[in-house]
């Protein structure tokens, strides 16, 4: 019985033609052939063929085979998911070797015996199915990435920072080294290693990322290295682990450094070994990863500390990229804030723009959040905004006012007011006839602020409060 799929024959000789032709047309549904390889490109837009039988040579006092590489070339150019098969009356050992390192999947000597002939079509056909099926679920792993990683932003910057962040990445990228990434939360350390994996060979595999700081210690194997069934009394089924979906592509452990040290054990013989074996599992599986590591914390510090592993340290630290706090470049911030600010607009629906006053007081902020902080603020600013001029300060609570360079307890709360601040933000502050108890108390610590230039400790101690009292006031004004 003949086997669906459809082959193509390229060669100059009618009399091959004709005989291969007959010996296939028996085997499979749809033989096609020509003499002209100028045909192979509208032959394989006009209809799908899974393998190609193709001639070495076109000329007849041409023996190199040079021909029979470019076509191949050509056509898996056009279509990678073909399988090709070459022919020629040379053959020789180095040319078959050559055949297959330039994409070929067999190599045919003329004169051919039919037995050969078809064994090698057969496997082709076979092949070519294999490929179909690896691009599809290759598409499928795109888009599951796709899903699973969900909306990404773009990795912005223009601060001469960032511009040696982003050159690392690139040159980083291009190996396969271990890459640790640091720096305070919100400061871009997913998004970093997220470009990581884009710029690198893999970029068409699996980019899977684990929160370690979220992962149970009990699941913890289970998670990273998968299960069997019946491994513990709640694995009803196998379970692939993170490091099995991740092969071929990247990993990405964040939060390093709240990794337990018996985990960090397993990590290491995990990263050591390239090899991992399922809970319940006596077997290793060999994976072939990219291990990108993000954490906040100072993990030369915890090595000091004993609460991390130095050969771990090692182990993933071949480069080191550090993402710098949004308030060391500050240049970026007018990028981020538009970037985020046309996100949030469309997101919204909104039109709506930043006056430039508005983007100083951003620029002048320290931004304890860091980036996280900047798109949360500007998100916020489109959502409440009543104007079309975004007032983002005034929406968020940072207007007009200038801002205090470090970090304080209420978390970057702004402490230093303008002179025309309550002018224009509290009109009942020039009200001498208010006597609210509240807004006077408002008022007051307003003013004590002001002339203590934002010391919350100088201005508790001229209003006879304590500095949580203080610090209560403000929270409870928003101040
Ligand atoms: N350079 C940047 N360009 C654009 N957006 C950025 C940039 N850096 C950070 N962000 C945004 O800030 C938010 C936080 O980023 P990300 O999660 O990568 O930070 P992180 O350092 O991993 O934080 P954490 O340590 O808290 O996990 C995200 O919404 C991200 O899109």
């Amino acid at each position: 019985m003949k086997q669906a799929g459809s082959i193509l024959i390229v060669d100059d000789n009618p009399d091959i033609l004709i005989a291969v032709q007959l010996l296939l047309k028996q085997h499979y549904q749809t033989v096609i052939t020509t003499n002209n390889p100028f045909d192979i490109e509208q032959i394989l837009n006009e209809q799908k063929i899974e393998v190609i039988l193709l001639d070495m040579n076109f000329n007849h006092d041409a023996i190199s085979g040079q021909e029979g590489f470019y076509w191949l070339k050509k056509i898996l150019a056009q279509d990678p998911s073909i399988v090709v098969v070459l022919m020629t009356a040379y053959g020789d050992i180095q040319l078959a070797v050559d055949a297959i390192k330039a994409g070929a999947a067999d190599f045919v000597a003329k004169p051919w015996k039919n037995e050969q002939l078809l064994a090698s079509i057969t496997a082709a056909f076979s092949h070519a199915k294999d490929k179909q099926q690896l691009g599809k679920l290759t598409r499928q792993t795109q888009g599951l990435n796709q899903a699973l990683s969900g909306q990404k932003f773009e990795f912005l910057g223009k601060s001469s920072a960032m511009q040696r962040v982003f050159d690392t990445i690139e040159k980083a990228a291009k190996t396969d080294a271990n890459i640790l990434i640091t720096g305070e939360s919100g400061t871009g350390k997913e998004l970093a290693a997220h470009a990581i994996h884009l710029a690198s060979h893999r970029s068409d595999q699996a980019f899977i990322s684990l929160d370690m700081g979220s992962v149970s210690q009990n699941l913890f194997e289970s998670e990273l290295f998968g299960h069997k069934k019946g491994a513990f009394t709640d694995a009803k089924n196998d379970r692939v682990g993170r490091f099995e979906l991740a092969n071929n592509g990247s990993i990405f452990l964040d939060e390093l450094g709240n990794l337990p040290l018996k985990q960090q054990a397993a990590l290491l013989a995990a990263l050591q070994n390239r090899q991992v074996t399922p809970v319940g599992s006596s077997k290793a599986i060999n994976v072939n990863i990219r291990i990108i590591c993000a954490t906040n914390e100072n993990l030369a510090q915890a090595v000091q500390e004993g609460r991390f592993r130095q050969d771990l340290l090692y182990r993933i630290n071949t480069v080191e990229i550090r993402l710098p706090p949004l308030r060391d470049r500050l240049d970026d911030i007018p990028l981020l804030a538009q970037y985020y600010l046309e996100h949030f607009s469309h997101k919204y629906k909104r039109v709506v723009s930043i006056t430039p006053d508005d983007m100083k007081a951003l620029c002048q902020y320290h931004w304890p959040g860091n980036v996280r902080e900047l798109a949360h603020v500007i998100e916020r600013a489109v959502i409440l905004s009543d104007s079309d001029i975004l007032d983002v300060c005034a929406v968020v609570g940072l207007d007009k006012v200038e801002f205090e360079g470090t970090n304080n307890a209420l978390g970057g709360r702004l402490l230093t007011i303008n002179e025309d601040d309550a002018v224009v933000n509290n009109s009942e502050v020039k009200n001498d006839d208010d006597f609210n108890l509240d807004r006077v108390e408002q008022r007051t610590v307003r003013a004590a602020l002001k002339h203590h230039q934002g010391n919350v400790t100088k201005a508790a101690k001229a209003l006879g409060l304590t500095r949580g009292a203080m610090y209560r006031r403000l929270e409870k004004y928003d101040l």
